[in-house]
């Protein structure tokens, strides 16, 4: 079996998505997908310049040495767009092992570890009252699971407020918009809002909240500690992670569980906090980790020390990474969460998928491979849309972390 083709898909049906599709001689083809919001065509290139090429005549069926020949034999090794670029040639090529074999790719995974992928949503709002009452909306909705942002008084834009009810898109414009910080101003107000959504619904639902990288280690300890009456499922990205020493300071401070590793790349950016159970959750996703191939290998080191997973789930991972997603949260021992930020009804039209939300849960569907296809002659109604990511800067102008 060869591999005959391969062609890069992008599409803007609201946001950017990049779509590789993989086809054989034997007719049956794949699809994976490769966005990195805000820096999408650097992906294309990468993939339409120096992968594609070498895929040519090699064997789809071939999964794992496939992934090392790209991985080891670029000798240029991790990276965002590399391990992106890899991901897209992996879950097309697990797309495809399943199709031939006639199975979905949790079943070649190993089977099924659970029936349903308990998920969170978003609920933001610009300020406590607003957020009080968005979590109530996604309570009406089933969600057994809900990330809380609010806005803070005097801080503009404060990461996670978006606009609506349901959808939230962050690359908001052509060139980055500016948005504020003010660590102090946070630290005496988000604690209110867990206090206020404590007493408006008691602890039955699961309650997350993202620090999205903008404390110090001193400063996320201290706002671990303050949630802890309120008995978060966890505290996301409470200080950058470049440095995973960094959370020996905060756990030794809190108990409030911690999870990081949205912006992984690989095992190597995760392995210290793994070992040194700094962390409670790994949020490491198909797309950012090099594929169904490499995330595998992350949940397991994981499971040797009670790390559980929790994939990134945002709007910028299109369809296709959310079906493979699914797949791997059926069969992965250590399932923690998987986040679910819904996608439009346009993306949803482009991206057709066998996956669905009830109760609270989403259930990955039977289709032989991940289930997700691209409608291409729909997608080419949505041309690429240059979209940045905000950039953050403190009252001063001094640049921050968004
Ligand atoms: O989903 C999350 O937890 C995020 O922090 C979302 C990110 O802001 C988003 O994926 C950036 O592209
Ligand atoms: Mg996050």
């Amino acid at each position: 079996m060869k591999i005959t083709g391969a062609r890069v898909i992008v599409t803007c049906p609201g946001r950017n998505f990049v779509t590789l599709r993989i086809e054989t001689d034997q007719g049956v083809y794949g699809i994976g997908d490769g966005t990195l919001n805000g820096r999408e065509l650097s992906v294309v290139a990468y993939l339409e310049e120096h992968v594609i090429p070498c895929l040519i005549g090699m064997d789809p069926r071939r999964i794992e040495d496939i992934w090392q020949y790209l991985y080891r034999g670029a000798y240029w090794r991790r990276g965002p767009v590399t391990m992106r670029a890899i991901a897209a040639v992996d879950m097309a090529l697990w797309d495809i092992k399943g199709k031939m074999a006639g199975m979905p790719v949790y079943q070649l995974l190993g089977g099924r570890s659970r029936d349903g992928i308990m998920v969170y949503g978003h609920a933001n709002g610009s300020d406590i009252a607003e957020t009080v009452e968005a979590v109530g909306h996604y309570i009406d909705l089933g969600y057994k699971a809900i990330r809380a942002q609010t806005g803070v008084p005097g801080i503009k834009d404060a990461y996670g407020v978006g606009r609506g009810k349901l959808y939230y898109e962050p690359a908001d414009a052509a060139l980055p918009s500016v948005t504020g910080w003010d660590t102090r101003k946070a630290l005496n107000y988000v604690p209110k809002l867990f206090e206020e959504l404590r007493k408006t619904y008691g602890f039955d639902h699961h309650l997350l909240h993202d620090g999205h990288h903008r404390y110090t280690p001193q400063e996320a300890a201290n706002l671990g500690k303050m949630l802890e009456p309120y008995q978060l499922f966890w505290l996301e990205d409470c200080t950058p992670a470049e440095n995973q020493e960094a959370f020996k300071l905060v756990r030794q401070h809190t108990v409030t569980p911690l999870a990081v590793g949205e912006i992984f790349n690989t095992i190597w950016d995760a392995k210290d906090l793994i070992q040194n159970q700094l962390i409670d959750y790994i949020r490491a996703t198909v797309v950012g980790a090099g594929g169904l191939t490499h995330l595998r290998r992350i949940a397991d080191l994981a499971s040797l020390y009670q790390v559980r997973t929790g994939c990134h789930g945002a709007t910028d991972l299109s369809p296709v990474t959310m079906g493979c997603a699914l797949h791997f949260d059926t069969w992965v021992p250590n399932f923690g969460i998987q986040e679910y930020m819904r996608h439009t009804p346009e993306t949803d039209a482009v991206f057709p998928h066998d996956y669905h939300f009830e109760h609270g849960e989403l259930f990955c569907g039977e289709t032989p491979g991940h289930g997700v296809d691209i409608d291409e002659k729909l997608a080419a109604k949505y041309p690429y849309k240059p979209a940045y990511l905000p950039v953050a800067r403190l009252e001063d102008g001094t640049m921050w972390n968004w």
